[in-house]
């Protein structure tokens, strides 16, 4: 199954999404679903209100049957019309839901019960913290963290990329995905969500907006646009004893219709499509984002953190070169470089095992058959090694063998510093070897920055956005790998705490920030940025810490990230302008139709010269219907975004959202009263 080529063809206005979209609107008219959203709710009682009079009337004969029939009619079509809008938004999320449902079959896993024994399970029976065992050709059967293996990992079914991808024990590549299949070898997973909670249905109910919660900033328009609901009811209710003073009592068809033409139906109509078309642009670039706040933070971001290895880097790095101290022999170096790094389950320590027997001829060790003690890496302390027979070896980032030789008495010695210095510079990570209290070399860890980084950076400099490389690795190495991808500031030798803190102090100066992660040692950071985006290749970790999964795992996404925010936030502007603008013009041709009888004066508003008073009604309010049909292309698709500052885009748009919002309608009205004269004359 390929759901890339759903996500990436399946046009807005697909014909299978229009018919869902059509019956999704007539089924959201339940007064459940409309009283979240308060303009429209208003609406849809005033639909109600004028129906059961309309049937009363018939039956008692009284009324203009004919002008309040087709008023009613409108007015429903206004609701229909905006609930049009929010299904077609989602249209597209229900139907790659539909897609990725089929990747969600059973299969059966191969459950390791202990040691040798194993057993058949159906995938639905794995519970958190089985290990199963995948070989070649099978499906993954749940989501889960590589412990043991490599191999090749066809994630089509979710990313929709058909090139296969790297999937390792120990490293940042550790997480697997349920429904993905296996191409190569054989891996042993620790299963990490129970059925019902997996990557997959976690995805299926975002793309289907199942769990879409409104902004802060929806929420709080929504109080401003019930608020001038709430103005205009009251001023059309206390408008009616002044009309019966004056000599001109108004039917409750006028009423609701000046109503409904008054309070803010434009936006409040396309406002969650907006917002779920903003959901669904993000789908189709293959960023999942589980909460809205963070695609509207992502908009205003200042400054973006990444982290270099598997981010900037490719993240497999390979030693490559043994560089030994005064003293001591190459095959010295890498007899202790591999024996520390036996039970070094990263990707880093498995190709240290590699190298010393490539170029060293050392045998692969039986570790079992010796009595020796593992010291694991960590981020923290940037160290992994072994005690074993007497021998007490640690390898790691430079500094933090530096301390540990130093607090041993015997400091390391220049020449190892110059071989440091020599890896670093090439860009490639050292890893100092030390046994008992002396340092035996270094070991050269290589590792090249991904392609295409620098105009990538190039672009986020544009658009107003620091970037800032953060890195568990020496100043040296971080420095040579910052000038060659073309980030604008690096910090080095960082923990994991020291990533967090340097976002909390950029938030301290009032900045939006963003992260870009796939580590474990990432994932505080990635819970404390505005916008935490984890690479999908990354680990389980990062992934639940942060609030957006890049499928396609491309460090420089933000770019399209935060393009898709602005965008967002603009296109929500644009149409709130144009909503409270385009009422203006309803009230000339509302208020003069109204009162004119008595009021000849009036007429001076009437500068559209409609022509009788039930049609300038109609008019409005047909025009205020369909206007809001007009605009739901451009709520889904949003405004075009350009790289411009801000105030050049705001006065842009107050120019056309807010002046055309006055002038479309005087003309739209018009002509709209033109054809009903013409109608009715025929
Ligand atoms: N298996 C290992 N054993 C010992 N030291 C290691 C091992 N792997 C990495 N290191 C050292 O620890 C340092 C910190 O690693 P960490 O994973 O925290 O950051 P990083 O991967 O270098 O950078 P980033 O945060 O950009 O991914 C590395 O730069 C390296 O010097
Ligand atoms: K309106
Ligand atoms: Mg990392």
């Amino acid at each position: 199954m390929n759901t890339s080529s759903n996500r990436k063809t399946r046009s807005l206005f697909d014909g299978e999404i229009l018919r869902r979209a059509s019956f999704d609107a007539v089924r959201k008219l339940s007064p459940i679903v409309m009283m979240r959203n308060p303009v429209m709710f208003v609406v849809e009682i005033g639909s109600v209100l004028t129906t059961i009079l309309l049937v009363v009337d018939g039956v008692r004969k009284i009324g203009h049957f004919g002008f309040d029939l087709q008023i009613t009619l409108w007015l429903w079509f206004t609701v229909l019309f905006a609930n049009f809008a929010e299904a077609m938004a989602e249209g597209r999320g229900k139907a790659q839901a539909d897609a990725l449902r089929k990747a969600k079959s059973e299969t059966m896993a191969v459950r390791i019960v202990k040691d040798d024994v194993t057993e058949q399970v159906p995938s639905s029976k794995l519970r958190v913290g089985d290990i199963v065992r995948v070989v070649a050709g099978e499906m993954i059967p749940g989501d889960g963290e590589v412990i043991e293996g490599v191999a090749s990992v066809d994630e089509s079914a979710i990313t929709g990329e058909s090139a296969p991808v790297i999937r390792e024990a120990g490293g940042d590549r550790s997480a697997v995905t349920g429904g993905t299949r296996v191409l190569s070898d054989v891996i042993v997973v620790r299963i990490t969500s129970n059925p019902g909670e997996t990557f997959l249905d976690r995805m299926i109910a975002l793309v289907e907006g199942a769990e879409r919660q409104k902004t802060p900033n929806e929420i709080a328009l929504n109080i401003l646009l019930s608020g001038l609901t709430i103005i205009f009811l009251l001023a059309v209710v206390t408008l009616q004893p002044f009309a019966i003073y004056s000599g001109a009592p108004q039917t409750i068809f006028v009423l609701i219709s000046l109503l409904v033409c008054l309070i803010p139906t434009t936006i409040g109509a396309l406002l969650s499509a907006i917002g779920i078309a903003g959901m669904d642009r993000l789908v189709q670039h293959n960023v999942l984002a589980t909460s809205g706040r963070a695609v509207e933070a992502a908009g205003d971001v200042d400054t973006l953190l990444l982290d270099k290895t598997g981010t900037i880097t490719i993240g497999n790095r390979q030693a490559s070169a043994f560089l030994p101290a005064p003293g001591v022999s190459s095959a010295q170096l890498a007899d202790a470089a591999q024996l520390s790094s036996l039970p070094d389950e990263t990707p880093e320590g498995r190709s240290i095992v590699v190298l010393a027997k490539e170029k060293y001829d050392l045998r692969g060790r039986e570790l079992a058959s010796l009595n020796a003690q593992f010291i694991p890496f960590s981020a923290m302390t940037r160290m992994s090694g072994i005690d074993i027979d007497g021998r007490i070896i640690r390898k790691g980032a430079v500094d933090a063998i530096a301390n540990y030789l130093e607090k041993l008495g015997n400091p390391m010695p220049k020449e190892v510093r110059e071989s440091v210095e020599e890896v670093a510079r090439s860009g490639g990570t050292p890893l100092v070897v030390a046994e008992n209290n002396r340092a035996l070399g270094v070991i050269h860890l290589k590792d090249i920055v991904k392609g295409g980084m620098r105009e990538r950076f190039e672009q986020l400099r544009a658009m107003g956005i620091r970037t800032i490389m953060i890195t568990g690795d020496n100043p040296l190495t971080a420095a040579a790998i910052a000038r060659e991808a073309g980030v604008d500031d690096f910090l080095a030798e960082a923990k994991p705490k020291d990533k967090m803190d340097l976002i909390r102090r950029e938030q301290a100066q009032g900045k939006l920030v963003a992260m870009t992660g796939d580590g474990t040692n990432d994932a505080p950071a990635l819970a404390q940025a505005d916008v935490g985006v984890a690479m999908n290749s990354g680990t389980q970790a990062a992934k639940e810490a942060g609030n957006m999964v890049d499928l396609d795992s491309n460090p420089t996404k933000l770019i399209e990230i935060v393009a898709i925010g602005k965008q967002l936030l603009m296109t929500r502007g644009a149409l709130t302008t144009f909503s409270i603008s385009n009422d203006v013009a309803k009230y000339f041709a509302i208020i003069p139709a109204m009162f004119a009888g008595v009021f000849p004066v009036l007429n001076a508003l009437n500068i559209m010269h409609l022509h009788s008073p039930e049609s300038a009604i109609l008019s409005a309010v047909i025009f205020n219907a369909l206007v809001i049909v007009a605009l739901i292309p451009l709520a889904l698709r949003g405004v075009a975004y350009k790289a411009l500052p801000a105030a050049t885009l705001l006065k842009k748009n107050l120019l056309v959202y807010g002046l055309g919002g006055i002038i479309v309608p005087f003309v739209g009205i018009k002509l709209i009263d033109i054809v009903i004269t013409l109608v009715h004359l025929a």
